[in-house]
């Protein structure tokens, strides 16, 4: 049992449920199923007091974790599921568990949660986080945009954190667990984890081998836990942050300047990279994986300064400087061929 609380009353196995309800896991969608009550108390449990909590579960599919959270003594559960084949299952737990699951056919990336739960939920951002959490095993399809767009709104304090810093107890491919933890030197260091740790505390609490699951996916699962920092580590906009750490990452063996300097137009290329890391004060010859979230942050501090100097900078994308010259010489190799063609 997750905790002391609700005792659901005797209902079929999430296995019975599944051939009732021919529930068989759609392969391509990437729908594997926890259905060992052990592991999806363990990630209830992990996901802190849920005691009167007001809970958003993404993706509950035929309603393992579901139970678990329901059984976790909270004021309410509210389950975001896309797959209607799911819907008369999850019914099945509503009404076993009278007034506290409330089901919504729908989309987790478009959904507003912060709609749903009651106003007195929120606090100041700075207080204790409210009791509101969101826990889910999504398809990993699905959870790593989820993930940045939740980052992004943790950023504006906005979505699930218009209540304050909820906090998130999700799954992902190990890999991409392991990524979202990584310090500065690791091999796994990444775009991931400097997104996620400069806006919050991320552990990776444990790891769930691919044979818990059906159908067993090729990979093991890792569960982490994001609790939203009061003070972000970098103090600009998401989507400042984003590009500077993107572009930092874009040759991820060779020194940082080579990404980084494509921030800048080409006709200056040069000059911008050297007086962005002289200012920053960083070492052009780090490799992106060996920049820490300081590093990162004198980096978005200078970027901004230069943005704010020349209004165009942030809207510069080298990608399409490089299609603008490619497109540039293709119509200069055609006019010359036209050229030939003119009869004398
Ligand atoms: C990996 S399965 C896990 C199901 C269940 N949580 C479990 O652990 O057994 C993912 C579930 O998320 C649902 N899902 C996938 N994409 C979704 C989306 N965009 N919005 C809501 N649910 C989604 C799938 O239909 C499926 O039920």
């Amino acid at each position: 049992m997750a905790a002391s609380g609700l005792r659901l009353p005797p209902l079929p196995t999430i296995r019975e449920i599944i051939k009732l309800f021919k529930l068989q896991a759609v392969k391509q969608l990437s729908q594997n199923f926890l259905l060992d009550l052990r592991l999806t108390d363990k990630i209830v449990r992990k996901a802190g007091n849920l005691t009167n909590a007001y809970v958003y579960e993404v993706g509950p599919g035929p309603g393992g974790i579901t139970r678990s959270i329901l059984s976790a003594n909270v004021a309410e559960l509210l389950v975001v599921e896309k797959d209607t084949r799911f819907i008369p299952g999850l019914q099945m737990l509503s009404d076993a568990a009278p007034g506290k699951l409330k089901i919504v056919h729908g989309d987790v990336l478009t959904f507003k949660i912060e709609k749903s739960f009651p106003e007195s939920l929120k606090r100041p951002w700075q207080d204790d986080p409210p009791n509101v959490h969101i826990i889910g095993n999504l398809p990993f399809s699905v959870s790593t945009p989820l993930i940045i767009q939740w980052l992004e709104n943790i950023s504006n304090r906005n979505g699930p954190f218009a209540y304050g810093r909820t906090q998130m107890t999700l799954t992902f491919q190990k890999e991409v667990a392991e990524r979202l933890v990584a310090t500065t030197g690791s091999k796994q260091r990444s775009r991931l984890s400097v997104m996620a740790q400069y806006l919050c505390s991320v552990k990776h609490i444990f790891t769930i081998p691919g044979k818990a699951f059906v159908p067993k996916p090729k990979v093991d699962v890792g569960v982490v836990h994001f609790m939203p920092l009061i003070q972000p580590k970098i103090e600009q906009p998401f989507k400042l942050v984003e590009k500077v750490v993107q572009n930092a990452f874009q040759f991820r063996r060779k020194y940082c300047h080579r990404g980084l300097s494509m921030l800048f137009p080409e006709a200056r290329r040069l000059e911008s990279t050297a007086r962005l890391l002289q200012l920053a004060d960083i070492d052009p010859t780090l490799r992106p994986t060996q920049l820490s979230i300081l590093h990162f942050r004198s980096l978005c501090d200078i970027y901004r300064k230069m943005c704010d100097e020349d209004p165009q900078l942030f809207g510069y994308n080298f990608r399409e400087e490089l299609k603008q010259k490619k497109d540039k010489s293709q119509a200069k190799e055609k006019e010359g061929s036209y050229g030939l063609e003119v009869p004398l």
